[in-house]
């Protein structure tokens, strides 16, 4: 058996913050997985560390399953984002060690391919509709078949979703939580003249997105996604907050337009009752947040029931280990959406070496056994954590809202 010597937490911020567990075995296969969970990162570093790694050493690399249940059932706090990426990463590292040693890309360990590559969405942003759009077209260009764009709201001084800079979105963005100001009904007169605007200049054979970012009410939603059905948009994103599922039976009393939930769901229990009853019709749980591949695949197969397709959570936030499993599981489930794919910076893919590809607006994981992605930790060791928080958002009044 493959037997797991030692695992090493590697905390690293080439550009924004990273945890990556390093599981070893006895004949010096080792495995990558991606920890990461934004703005609260030493705590699954620490989950890890101090709890998780002393029990896998000894362990059987090979019994993926039966270490996950072991981590899950046997921490007796169940679910939870600190608990799920950690448990996540460790399956992640597994499935990377049992395709090192099958000489196997991970993806054909799952079933092999469904489909020859997987569509993914990038961002346009911009402070304005025009800015907006001129970053939509470039990303046509480049080959995109589906965008997400966001805009500035007029009279705001900042929304969520639009970035210094224009190619390369981080939310968190300072040491201490930045406050934006926000208000819906500006926000809902802005959105549909995007799209509009969009439409004109794009055309129709691309796909358009967007993400509400839990900012509405069901109601709110509901004339929203009316507004929006002209456009025919690919999804609305996190319309509401997601906590009270009954809500979404009101958006889809109203609306529709497709509806896509799940990058903060950590379980299958939190998108259970969404899909079952048919509430949405993208599911965004991912790797690293939703307990590895495994949990993914379980998650995915409960989708297929409901003809619910994936949509993995891809931001930047999520390490290139994360991308990567990703991309595997997308090209082997048979109900696939779509990936969301923010490019990581040159100073990241430095420290995380791949062999996943872009071409003409897909992606692809590679033929490299395992997941295709390795860790440079002398230079990972140049970066040093940098304490990083994601912004809060307060209405004029200064009520706290959702960020
Ligand atoms: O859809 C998305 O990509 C966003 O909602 C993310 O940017 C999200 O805000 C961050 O990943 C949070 O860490
Ligand atoms: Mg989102």
């Amino acid at each position: 058996m493959p037997k797991i010597i030692d695992a090493k937490v590697i905390v690293t911020s080439p550009g924004r913050n990273f945890v990556t567990l390093k599981i070893i075995t006895e004949d010096g296969v080792y495995g990558l997985g991606d920890a990461t969970l934004n703005g609260r990162e030493l705590s699954v570093a620490s989950y890890l560390q101090d709890h998780v790694v002393p029990c896998l050493i000894g362990r059987d690399a090979h019994r993926i399953e039966d270490i996950w249940q072991y981590l899950y059932k046997g921490a007796y706090w169940r679910r939870g984002p600190v608990t799920m990426s950690a448990i996540a990463a460790v399956d992640t590292a597994l499935w990377d060690i049992k395709g090192k040693l099958a000489g196997l890309p991970v993806y054909q360990l799952l079933g092999g391919a469904s489909r020859e590559s997987v569509m993914v969405y990038g961002h346009a942003n911009g402070a304005s509709i025009e800015d907006t759009v001129a970053v939509a077209l470039d990303y046509q260009r480049q080959g995109y078949k589906a965008i997400r764009i966001q805009c500035g709201v007029p009279g705001m001084a900042s929304t969520y979703g639009v970035s210094k800079d224009k190619y390369f979105y981080e939310p968190a963005d300072a040491d201490l939580p930045t406050e934006n100001v926000w208000n819906t009904s500006k926000y809902l007169r802005v959105v549909p003249e995007l799209f509009k605007a969009a439409r004109e200049a794009l055309g129709w054979d691309v796909h358009l997105l967007h993400d509400i970012h839990h900012r509405l009410t069901p109601i709110e939603a509901g004339r929203l996604g009316k507004d929006m059905e002209q456009y025919r948009p690919f999804w609305l994103e996190d319309a509401t907050p997601a906590e009270n599922q009954e809500a979404f039976k009101l958006i889809r009393q109203h609306t529709t337009t497709p509806l896509a939930v799940g990058e903060i769901f950590n379980s299958i229990h939190d998108c259970r009752e969404l899909i079952e009853n048919q509430l949405i019709d993208y599911i965004r749980a991912t790797v690293v947040h939703a307990g590895g591949i495994s949990h993914l695949r379980k998650i995915a197969n409960l989708a297929d029931l409901y003809q619910v397709r994936t949509g993995c959570h891809g931001a930047t936030d999520l390490s290139p280990v994360c991308m990567a499993a990703a991309l595997h599981f997308d090209l082997s489930v048979p109900n696939f959406g779509v990936q969301e794919y923010m490019r990581h910076t040159p100073e990241t893919d430095a420290v995380f070496p791949h062999a996943y590809t872009f071409a003409d607006g897909a992606m692809h994981p590679g033929e490299a056994p395992g997941l295709g992605v390795d860790i440079d930790e002398d230079l990972a060791a140049q970066y040093e954590y940098n304490r990083a928080f994601l912004p809060v958002n307060r209405l004029e009044d200064g009520t706290m809202f959702n960020w």
